[in-house]
């Protein structure tokens, strides 16, 4: 089966500047480099004319005030750039090996290192070809990296890895390559090695194992001017790095040997000489074993971006391994009901999937009538479809209006098409199309397959839809089903779980506070704006607190909306402790623009603490799970089976239709939940048992959906606020799966701080037993869920250059061995945690967490939170 996110390999067109396009993202830890990184690639790529500083807040890709002043980087930014320089080649000419040699087109997605950006880390990840992942050389991998590492395996995005800052006291290659086989589960293949020389062992350039030879750099120029020496010259006596960059070479052969049989060609034909194998072979075996994104082998190169040194080579490493965009699998679509790869279901080879449960006999019945679906959707795609495009970022820019950064999938979307956005259901226009150069544009006509660009000008694209051109594009009806369906696959957005109010400063700012909060969502959905029914306020809540500051300064500065944001607060939640005793029934009757509406349904309420196990319900028809809470619904006369298929015998003909009917009903009752009656938070854990009885709660024409869901979204709340006075409710808190990376000398205080003062449960602690690092001869499997275990990695036989001083790469530095704390915490006690942890650390320690669930919480800490809550 496909994983996540693709399924096979796509077939686009071979198209000549395709193949010399990598569309490239940067991901690694906050602060290990991106940007300044960044800043080097675009200024020896002839992009910029100076070196920007990420210090001085000069630097290209941090474009926002908000990140210019904290620099970090919040947004992700697309800049297009070309690699090499020069004209050593010309478009159009055919590739040559090394593929660095000819002049190819980067466009470079940056991504942002902070934890509460996930979301905006994994909408960038999706539309990548390739990626480099950057590592503090003194820090090795960090929590952080780990995670975005492994969401990258799970968007199978080719990697390599540059490990930054070696010119840090503190640095440790060796130790860092060790790491990057222990903790990222891959074989690290050792490219380059660094050049530490002198008594202090000053970082002066890198050896390169793949073209044996080495790259030196000027202490203190622009980087521009390399000197490189030859094998012969650095085998001097009592020169070690040419012995040291033999065996990085041999290292290098053997592993990709392991991987890839053609190399084990090579090495026969070339006499079994490690030495003497071409180093362009070595570049095509490198690609071959990263191509299909697992991360199984991660190709690792050196530098310290801040000194100008590395970076060339590392360009060079882009385009000579990571893969364009015909190189890529296909992107993974659904249509209606069928979900596969976009390329095979316009191509018709769309095949079922067999569940072990299914019998022959059954699954040859359903394969036949699933041909036949993907045979009619596949000739309906084919006619009508003209171009494919997903929005992945929305950014509202102060000159140009709102800009949607796409990436186009099939076929080409063309200046002034109309494009139909399939997640909202309506046809915009694309005025005008631009390709970025950070905060510069060009117009460009059309954007093509592979390609990614801006649309300027559209009013609802948001973040994540889907957006498609076709033939005869109608602006009122939009495209004939099955292409109004086709949407690429979205990311899951995680709940959010702290909040803040958000008021006007005075009434005629509330319009323009309402346009800059919607501008605000369409860039980022994992925001959420709700407006309390009771005060009339209007609640902002986000993923963490940085979100929220975040979501703050972009309205005030960068909307310039008059507008004060409140304290933020934890998003707790409210739970049902007991079962409606019996259903509430309401009867919706009013006038609505002079027209009589009517409905009626039951509503019963229960506790549903395990969701993921399935609720049971033999009646019901149809059932949504969402933010923690699940609606069923069931109709008197109808079953599973007929309810979908609108036969002549359905009670709810001629009125309604069963599947808009549900929808009402469960919107309604959703609007309810979305306040609990007791303490006004969220509901969550709870199921609502909805109810109609076409015989008595259907009133002809005058029941129309949007008095079903009034219906619905009443029953709940009465039958919520009856529960509550009989069985009473409950407050529910985040709880956070938290990792925690610290130096051994502070395990035990970190560990004391989490379990005695914040009651924290730990998982694991990286010990002795479970961790490969302090094992140098155990073993690791890959930690990417779904996906079958790797075969285990031996740490211990792991190649990597000794260090200088300090970090060896056996890793007997007992105190600065890396240790990774796994712990549940509730979240209350994890606000301000980072600053607690660098004090407890020393400044080392970092951590990561998302959210792990929402847990009931005793009666002696619900009674803390809520006096803090009350402010007593
Ligand atoms: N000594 C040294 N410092 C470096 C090097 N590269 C980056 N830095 C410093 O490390 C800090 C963080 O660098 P950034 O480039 O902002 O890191 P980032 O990964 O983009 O950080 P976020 O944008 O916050 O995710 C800055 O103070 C840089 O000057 C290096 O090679 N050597």
């Amino acid at each position: 089966m496909a994983r996540y996110g693709y399924s096979q390999r796509t077939v686009l067109e071979r198209d000549p500047d395709l193949d010399r396009t990598r569309n490239l993202g940067i991901i690694a830890h906050i602060d290990a480099g991106k940007t300044t990184t960044t800043e080097r690639m675009l200024y020896y790529s002839g992009f910029t004319r100076r070196i920007g500083d990420v210090d001085d807040g000069s630097t290209v890709t941090d474009f926002l005030p908000a990140e210019r002043a904290r620099g970090i980087t919040i947004q992700s930014a697309a800049i297009t750039f070309h690699w090499p320089p020069g004209t050593q080649g010309r478009l159009g000419a055919p590739l040559t090996t090394p593929r660095s040699l000819t002049p190819h087109t980067i466009n470079l997605i940056d991504t942002p290192g902070h934890a509460d950006f996930t979301f905006e880390v994994l909408r960038s990840l999706r539309i990548l070809d390739g990626a480099v992942c950057i590592l503090d050389g003194v820090a090795g991998v960090e929590a952080q990296t780990e995670k975005v590492w492994h969401q990258a395996s799970s968007y199978m995005i080719p990697r390599i890895v540059y490990v930054n800052k070696l010119d840090r006291d503190g640095a440790s290659f060796g130790r860092t390559v060790k790491e990057i086989g222990a903790r990222l589960a891959g074989w690290p293949a050792v490219c380059q090695i660094p050049w530490w020389e002198g008594k202090k062992g000053r970082f002066v350039g890198v050896g390169d194992a793949i073209g044996l030879r080495a790259m030196k750099w000027d202490e203190g120029g622009d980087g521009k001017a390399v000197k490189v020496c030859q094998l012969e010259e650095l085998e001097k006596p009592g020169e070690a790095l040419g012995e040291e960059i033999k065996r990085a070479r041999v290292a290098l052969v053997e592993l990709l040997s392991e991987h890839d049989d053609q190399i084990v060609e090579k090495f026969i034909e070339h006499d079994e000489d490690h030495l003497a194998i071409p180093s362009a072979d070595i570049i095509e075996s490198l690609r071959r074993c990263i191509l299909d994104g697992s991360g199984a082998v991660i190709p690792v190169f050196a530098g310290a971006s801040f000194r100008n040194i590395g970076v060339q080579p590392l360009l060079d490493a882009v385009i000579d391994l990571l893969p364009g965009p015909t190189e890529r699998p296909d992107p993974e679509v659904s249509v209606g009901s069928l979900k596969g790869g976009l390329n095979d279901l316009l191509g018709g080879r769309l095949l079922p999937e067999q569940t072990d449960r299914d019998s022959h006999k059954k699954h040859k019945a359903k394969k036949a009538s699933y041909l036949a679906a993907t045979s009619a959707t596949s000739t309906a795609l084919t006619r009508g479809l003209e171009g494919c495009a997903l929005a992945f970022k929305v950014v509202n820019d102060a000159k140009r209006g709102v800009l949607v950064y796409v990436r186009v999938y099939s076929g080409t979307i063309n200046r002034h098409a109309p494009l139909f956005n399939t997640s909202l259901h309506t046809t915009e226009r694309a005025p005008r199309l631009l390709r970025m150069h950070a905060s510069d544009a060009v117009d460009i006509p059309f954007i093509s397959a592979g390609q990614i660009g801006v649309i300027v000008g559209l009013k609802y694209a948001r973040t994540g839809d889907t957006l498609i051109s076709y033939h005869g594009a109608n602006h009122k009806a939009g495209p004939p089903s099955p292409l109004s369906s086709l949407q690429l696959r979205p990311i899951d957005v995680p709940p959010p779980v702290f909040f803040a109010s958000v008021e006007p400063q005075s009434l005629a700012e509330e319009k323009h506070l309402e346009e800059a909060l919607a501008l605000l969502l369409r860039e980022d959905p994992s925001l959420h704006v709700s407006v309390d029914d009771d005060s009339g306020q209007t609640l902002l809540s986000g993923m963490g607190e940085l979100h929220l500051e975040i979501a703050r300064d972009r309205l005030v500065r960068d909307f310039k909306a008059k507008a004060d944001m409140g304290k933020i607060e934890i998003g707790y939640r409210e739970c049902v402790l007991g079962s409606s005793s019996k259903p509430e029934k309401i009867t919706f009757d009013k006038e609505i623009a002079g027209k009589r509406t009517k409905a009626a349904c039951n509503v019963s309420v229960e506790p549903a603490f395990d969701l993921e196990s399935g609720v049971q319900d033999s009646k019901k028809i149809w059932s949504t799970i969402r933010e923690g809470n699940m609606v069923s619904i069931s109709i008197v006369g109808m079953s599973v089976d007929r309810a979908t298929i609108d036969s002549p015998e359905n009670p709810l003909r001629p009125h309604l239709n069963t599947s808009n009917l549900c929808q009402a009903l469960t919107n309604g009752a959703l609007a309810a939940l979305a306040r609990g009656p007791k303490y006004c938070f969220p509901m969550h854990s709870t199921h609502v048992r909805l109810s109609v009885d076409p015989s008595s709660d259907i009133f002809g024409p005058e029941s129309t959906l949007a008095a079903f869901s009034s219906a619905a979204r009443m029953a709940t709340l009465a039958a919520l606020k009856t529960v509550s006075k009989e069985t009473g409710t409950a407050l529910m808190e985040p709880v956070m799966h938290v990792i925690v990376s610290v130096d051994e000398r502070s395990l035990g205080a970190v560990v004391h701080d989490i379990s005695a003062a914040r009651g924290g449960h730990i998982i694991s602690l990286g010990d002795n037993d479970n961790d490969p690092l302090n094992h140098p001869h155990s073993t690791t499997t890959t930690a990417v869920a779904d996906e079958p275990p790797r075969p285990a990695i031996d740490v211990g036989k792991l190649y990597a250059p000794p260090d200088p001083f300090g970090g060896s790469p056996t890793m007997d530095h007992q105190d600065s061995r890396q240790r990774n704390i796994v712990a549940r915490v509730p979240l209350k006690e994890m606000v301000g945690y980072l600053r607690h942890l660098r004090s407890l650390t020393g400044g080392r320690g970092t951590f990561v967490m998302s959210v792990d669930r929402f847990e009931r919480m005793g009666a002696q800490r619900e009674k803390i939170v809520l006096q803090e809550l009350r402010g007593l």
